[in-house]
């Protein structure tokens, strides 16, 4: 039988030391050691969207139509996706939350103080993700989000980019994986502290 690292990297076309070279070095650190990168992401992710992005340019030049153009940023992001079987997973979750969830596990887990474990725990995340349909389709639909969100974060370099990418890719499917077996009723098996436990390691 496949492990869920095994399945995540078949499914996302990733071997695992592609997934875990944010591990090569410390994002955080080469990020300038602030959670202002990962803020910028984290916002980007559950605001900002891909309309935004085809119009970003624009607005630089056509500064008149700033106002109107801003508008627009409203349009579609995660937390209101035009995809409404998306838009709906994330409906009971308060959006300063979910972003705050969000760039305090990625500090952490990117080579940052622990914050996210400080606050909440461990981050467990096939558990905490257990009552969405995490399915193939919406990790699709999560990474198209995220990709948008990273192009449009200039605090983040290129590279890191790459490698963060890739791990989130690779995680994703990895909650994929997670989801069917806990809704089949079996339990995590011990390799699912993959992603899970190399977060121990880091924030020790
Ligand atoms: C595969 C598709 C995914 C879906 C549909 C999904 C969905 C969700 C939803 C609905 C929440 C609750 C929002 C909140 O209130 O915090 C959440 C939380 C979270 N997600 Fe995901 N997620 C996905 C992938 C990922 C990935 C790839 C990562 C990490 C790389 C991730 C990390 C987190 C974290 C850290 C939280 C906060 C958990 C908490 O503190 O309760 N998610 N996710």
């Amino acid at each position: 039988m496949q492990s869920l690292q095994e399945k995540a990297s078949e499914w996302s076309g990733l071997a695992a030391s592609d997934a875990f070279a944010i591990d090569e070095t410390n994002i955080f650190n080469s990020l300038g050691g602030d959670i202002k990168p990962f803020v910028d992401l984290s916002t980007n992710f559950y605001n900002r969207s891909a309309l935004h992005l085809s119009y970003s340019r624009l607005k630089t030049i056509f500064s008149f139509f700033l106002s109107i153009l801003c508008s627009w940023e409203t349009w579609v992001r995660v937390f209101d996706d035009e995809e409404e079987w998306f838009r709906s997973i994330f409906a009971n979750s308060r959006k300063e939350d979910a972003i705050r969830n969000q760039y305090e596990f990625f500090v952490q887990r990117m080579g940052g103080p622990p914050v996210y474990s400080q606050r909440k725990g461990h981050p467990a995340l096939i558990a905490r993700h257990r009552p969405f349909p995490v399915t193939h389709q919406a990790a699709d639909r999560w990474l198209f989000h995220m990709q948008q969100a990273l192009h449009s974060t200039p605090t983040i370099d290129p590279d890191s980019k790459i490698k963060m990418m890739n791990f989130f890719r690779h995680t994703a499917f990895f909650l994929v994986a997670g989801n069917e077996m806990t809704r089949q009723g079996q339990s995590i098996p011990s390799d699912a502290s993959g992603v899970l436990s190399l977060t121990d390691a880091l924030i020790t």
